[in-house]
């Protein structure tokens, strides 16, 4: 009997020690579900992406840029994940448009244009009969596109080459990097491109534009450091008009849009390069999408200033909100263009409103 005892402990240690191993060994994989592996975004080359080569030195496998609909993981889109937990309720009482406005309240849309999103969506369902809460949410998508679906995306374009692009914004947006890229993607479809170092306050600032341009084979002018950014915008639009260029894309220093002296020093810029080439086409401001309504201030301060015709809205990447992209639109009719979604050279993409909503809506668009 005790042997019989024994042999039954023997295998039930052995099985259940099996046990304990096999559950240690899955553990690690059951915790990969759900985050990193789970939620990474899927590597998608956008249409017409530019086929240039991997952007690491010494890299063999081409940098694949991320489409839109790739850059906003969906467990970490905040508007994707409350409209999911929306959805199961299947209720469309007083409490899901109160949750609604919270929610896109909280992706950074801003206050005024949340309330009036959920007011324009809940006349529309009470005017259709709608009850369920899916064709309710299907509403609410197709008028955030709505509301970015009226502006002319591509960049404008001078009378005479070359066509100059000024790049302004607060310090660290990511202007010279979204200049490097543009200047990729432009020559990638075969413009002519110069690149003016016209940030001579940050000394790196020239160098970083050298390594840019260098990548995509477009020329950069530049000053001594501390220069008149002026006379260096000035000198690369007279060497693109001299070589041809069909874009001149100038760089500018970081500043605050309550800082009036560097405001003027901006319409300085702006009235030398105009002198120059007759019209600056574009004036792109480039914010920084993780600063959410930070970045509507930041915007309404250089529309007075400079005259932005255009966003570029980096660090797309680095948020889970994003709305401020219609705050921008909405309030000040200044169009997005392009949208940064990393640190590659490839990672700019012209902006694309309806992969922009599915995208933040959490949803992949057909
Ligand atoms: N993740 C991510 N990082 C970006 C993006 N765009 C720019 N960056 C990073 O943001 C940092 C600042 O970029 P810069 O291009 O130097 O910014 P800047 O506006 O020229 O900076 P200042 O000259 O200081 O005003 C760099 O580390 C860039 O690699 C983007 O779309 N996504």
């Amino acid at each position: 009997m005790s042997i019989v005892l024994a042999v039954v402990v023997v295998v039930l240690v052995v099985v259940g020690g099996s046990a304990f191993f096999v559950l240690r060994s899955k553990k690690p994989k059951a915790m990969e579900v759900g985050t990193e592996t789970e939620t990474k975004p899927a590597l998608k080359s956008p249409a017409g992406a530019p086929s240039l080569e991997g952007e690491e030195a010494g890299s063999k496998e081409p940098v694949i840029s991320r489409g839109l609909d790739g850059s906003l993981p969906k467990s970490r889109s905040l508007l994707g994940s409350a409209l999911a937990r929306m959805r199961a309720k299947r209720a469309l009482g007083e409490e899901f448009w109160v949750e609604l406005e919270e929610a896109l309240i909280l992706s950074d849309l801003g206050l005024d244009l949340s309330v009036d999103l959920v007011e324009s969506v809940r006349n529309k369902v009470y005017k259709e009969g709608v009850t369920a809460t899916d064709a309710a949410l299907e509403m609410l998508r197709e008028e955030m596109i709505e509301r970015l679906d009226h502006s002319n995306r591509d960049l404008n374009l001078g009378d005479a080459p070359p066509s100059v692009v000024l790049f302004v914004g607060v310090n660290g947006v990511g202007k010279t990097t979204s200049i490097g890229k543009l200047a990729a993607l432009l020559s990638s479809e075969g413009k002519k491109v110069v690149v003016a170092a016209g940030d001579t306050f940050r000394a790196a600032a020239a160098e970083q534009l050298e390594m840019w341009a260098q990548r995509s084979d477009v020329q950069v002018v530049k000053g001594a450091s501390g220069a008149d950014p002026a006379s260096v915008v000035f000198d690369a639009i007279s060497h693109g008009a001299a070589v041809g260029a069909d874009f001149v894309l100038a760089d500018t220093a970081g500043r605050l849009q309550n800082r009036q002296n560097l405001m003027d020093e901006l319409k300085k810029i702006r009235r030398v390069a105009e002198k120059a080439s007759g019209t600056v086409t574009e004036v792109l401001l480039v914010l920084d999408a993780t600063t959410g309504q930070n970045g509507l201030l930041q915007a309404q301060g250089f529309a007075e200033a400079a005259s932005v015709t255009g966003v570029i809205l980096t660090k797309l990447d680095g948020t889970a909100k994003g709305g401020v992209a219609f705050a921008i639109e909405d309030k000040l009719h200044i169009p997005i263009k392009f949208v940064g979604l990393g640190e590659g050279i490839l990672d700019l993409v012209p902006f694309d409103p309806k992969a922009f909503v599915y995208e933040i809506t959490g949803e992949v668009s057909q």
